[in-house]
């Protein structure tokens, strides 16, 4: 054959075969391996390529039938009349054409008047499973899943232990044949139970309500079927035959007279006309979708006339007189454009995906967030992939996965960049961590407020009234880029800021001012360096006693301060390698902040020893007290290893003790280590 080499015909071949894996593994296993959307954009792709090449459609082709086949352990049931689908619409204007093909049809058949608007009968769009049950003489004969349409599996056994499907129907004058039509599901609650119970006995659990009603009548045992809570409501028939009384002339009667039988019906049905009353009952629905004690997908409009139904009749799976309108699906397909990074507050860079725009919970979404480096390659997103996006509630929309299927040739992989975006400092990424960052901390305008937040801050450069919303208004006015621009702030200009008196101008003029006098350590703190914090920062003041000569330490002599391993002394090589950073902390020494080194003290009595403190010294606070060590030569740290020299503890001193005490290091309190001091 000629299409053989075309590859777009084999790529059609591909798509057929991979539709009908997830047909069996969804209607068949009950265990889809992928989501509906992704399910549905294969088969969006297969109906474009057969639009485009008509005469590749054959009557095996998914887009041409109804779900699976029939599992073959179960006996099958031919169905007399088709068990179909139903045609998909999602948004009004499909409602709209959807209605003029009806009215168009029916002024055709000569059944509607020029003037007249059509009456749909309105149903729930119920997420389970079809069955039809058949009647011989008003008793249960035997029921059928929907399997492929024209064949069902047998599942009469199963659906006889279902508490609302009447085993005999109700009423003196009934159809010597009559098949009922409804979905078989589970209550919302009741799944979560059954899924407990599941998870509590080692079994399976269900992936949602639907597969978890499919999953519990289609099992072999019907004592298994029996311990499920499923529910069973009518909104169809099959063959109806062998009756004496007219039958009713609407859908709507119809269901009234399947309710006589003894068959429950979904809430929520409503006779309207036109599309204005098909709409309105949609947004009735999207309404009280969340009150309501099972899934729907959609809703459902039928034309209410069955004359009407009839003179419509059907196409290949689903009927032309109704339509299904579905929900704005929580996750839809969609085309990966390109690939951003953006910088975070605190420096993190985060790759966001730019989308061809696309309508997903109820908006519209054009980008996406890819979380990471790594989440892109284990996902393996491409730039020019399809793309499956979720964006559910409040939370921002998420790339999930790819459809490798659908992949282009010239796809391409994402690079991560090398320099920030916003400032160009180098990016740097730790072996241990997901996240790249920025390393321009001080310098870069992503991360500007929170780097002054952080300088500010109480263990850090102490500047009191420098809050939030401060820092917010002299970075967006402008008025501060870098560290050293407070320095710069007049009163005159705080007194600019909204809700600024000049008394809270001078105070914060002031606090500013003060700040210049800091000891080093805080200095070092207030850079925010990573993996600096506050005990690294002091044992790095009083071991290299100047910024300067922190500045230009080398690896080597880094790794020799206390706790300092290779992860801390590669960020702090990175952080004075960048320029920027050193420009701002020349800029400070400029404007007069100056670092007071702690004195060294005469005789560095406590030269070589590490201290670590711990609970209530009984005169002394940690901070004193340390501070009193660093000033004799000795190092204070927070944890408590093999190289601890001492723990002075206090009252209530916990684990740290108790590690002391497995490691063997000497234990002293205050009295011993004044005494070490000299000090008494
Ligand atoms: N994830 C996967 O791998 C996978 C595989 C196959 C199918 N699917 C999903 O299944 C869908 C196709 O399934 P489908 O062919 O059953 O179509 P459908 O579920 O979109 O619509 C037809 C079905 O709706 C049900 N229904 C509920 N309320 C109804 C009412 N009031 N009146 C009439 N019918 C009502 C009936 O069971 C009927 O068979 C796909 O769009 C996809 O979302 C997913
Ligand atoms: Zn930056």
């Amino acid at each position: 054959m000629v299409i053989k080499h075309d590859p777009e015909a084999q790529a059609l071949q591909a798509l057929r075969n991979e539709i009908r894996k997830h047909d069996q593994a969804y209607y068949v296993q009950d265990a889809p391996l992928i989501s509906d959307a992704q399910y549905d954009a294969l088969m969006h792709e297969l109906q474009k390529l057969e639009a485009a090449h008509p005469e590749w459609i054959t009557p095996d082709s998914p887009t041409q039938r109804v779900g699976g086949a029939p599992l073959s352990s179960f006996a099958s049931i031919r169905h007399a009349v088709p068990m179909l689908s139903l045609g998909n619409a999602f948004e009004e204007a499909d409602i709209t054409a959807f209605d003029k093909r009806v009215t168009d049809g029916l002024r055709d058949a000569g059944l509607l008047g020029l003037a007249d608007m059509v009456e749909y009968n309105c149903e729930l769009k119920l997420d389970g499973l079809a069955i039809g049950i058949r009647y011989e003489n008003g008793v249960l004969a035997h029921a059928a899943t929907r399997g492929d349409g024209q064949t069902g599996e047998d599942v009469t056994s199963n659906i006889r232990t279902i508490a609302s499907v009447p085993l005999r129907l109700q009423g003196e004058n009934l159809p010597s044949v009559f098949e009922i039509r409804g979905e078989v599901l589970m209550n919302r609650q009741d799944f979560i139970k059954l899924n407990q119970q599941q998870d509590a006995r080692g079994e399976k659990v269900f992936v949602n309500p639907r597969n978890a009603a499919a999953g519990s009548l289609r099992q072999l045992d019907p004592r298994i079927t029996a311990k499920r809570p499923l529910r069973f409501f009518a909104y169809g028939w099959g063959e109806i035959s062998g009756f004496t009384s007219p039958l009713p002339l609407t859908h709507a009667d119809m269901l009234a007279w399947f309710s006589q039988l003894g068959f429950p019906l979904a809430q929520e049905r409503r006779v309207v006309k036109g599309v204005h009353g098909m709409l309105e009952f949609y947004r009735h629905v999207s309404r009280v979708r969340a009150s309501l004690p099972y899934e729907i997908d959609g809703v459902v409009y039928k034309v209410n006339h069955l004359a009407a139904q009839q003179a419509l009749g059907f196409v290949s799976r689903a009927p032309r007189f109704a339509v299904a309108h579905k929900f704005p699906a929580k996750e839809v397909s969609t085309k990966l454009l390109g690939i951003e990074v953006q910088v975070g507050r605190t420096g993190a860079i985060t790759p966001v995906a730019r989308l061809q725009p696309v309508f997903v919970g109820g908006v519209t979404v054009t980008n996406a967030t890819l979380h990471n480096e790594d989440e892109i390659r284990r996902k393996d997103v491409r730039i020019g992939d399809t793309v499956i996006v979720r964006r559910a509630g409040d939370v921002i929309p998420e790339v999930v996965r790819p459809l490798p299927e659908l992949r282009p040739a010239d796809a391409r992989e994402f690079v991560m960049v090398t320099a920030c975006p916003v400032c160009g400092s180098a990016i740097e990424r730790l072996p241990d961590e997901a996240v790249s960052r920025c390393s321009g901390g001080l310098f870069c305008a992503a991360q500007r407020k929170q780097s002054i937040l952080h300088a500010a801050s109480r263990k850090a450069l102490d500047i009191e009234g420098l809050g939030e919303k401060i820092v917010d208004q002299l970075v967006d006015q402008g008025w501060v880029h870098s560290l050293a621009d407070l320095y710069r702030l007049s009163v005159e200009k705080i007194m600019g800021l909204e809700r600024m008196g000049r008394k809270s101008a001078e105070n914060l003029v002031n606090a500013i001012e003060k700040s210049k006098q800091v000891e080093l350590s805080r200095l070092i703190y207030a850079l925010g360096i990573r993996h600096v914090g506050e005990t690294t920062a002091r044992d790095l003041a009083s071991y290299f006693g100047s910024m300067t000569a922190l500045m230009q330490a080398s690896e080597e002599e880094l790794l020799k301060v206390t706790e300092v391993g290779p992860v801390v002394s590669g960020s702090i090589r990175r952080f004075f390698a960048e320029q920027h950073n050193q420009d701002v902390i020349a800029d400070l020494l400029q404007v007069g902040v100056q670092p007071k080194q702690l004195e060294k003290s005469q005789n560095d009595t406590l030269a070589g020893n590490t201290f670590v403190l711990t609970g209530t010294l009984p005169t002394w606070s940690r901070e004193e007290a340390g501070k009193l060590i660093m000033e004799a030569g000795g190092k204070v740290s927070g944890s408590v290893s093999k190289k601890t020299s001492y723990v002075v503890a206090g009252d209530d001193a916990g684990s740290k003790l108790e590690k002391a005490r497995q490691l063997g290091v000497n234990v002293i309190d205050e009295d011993q280590l004044r005494r070490m001091l000299g000090l008494s």
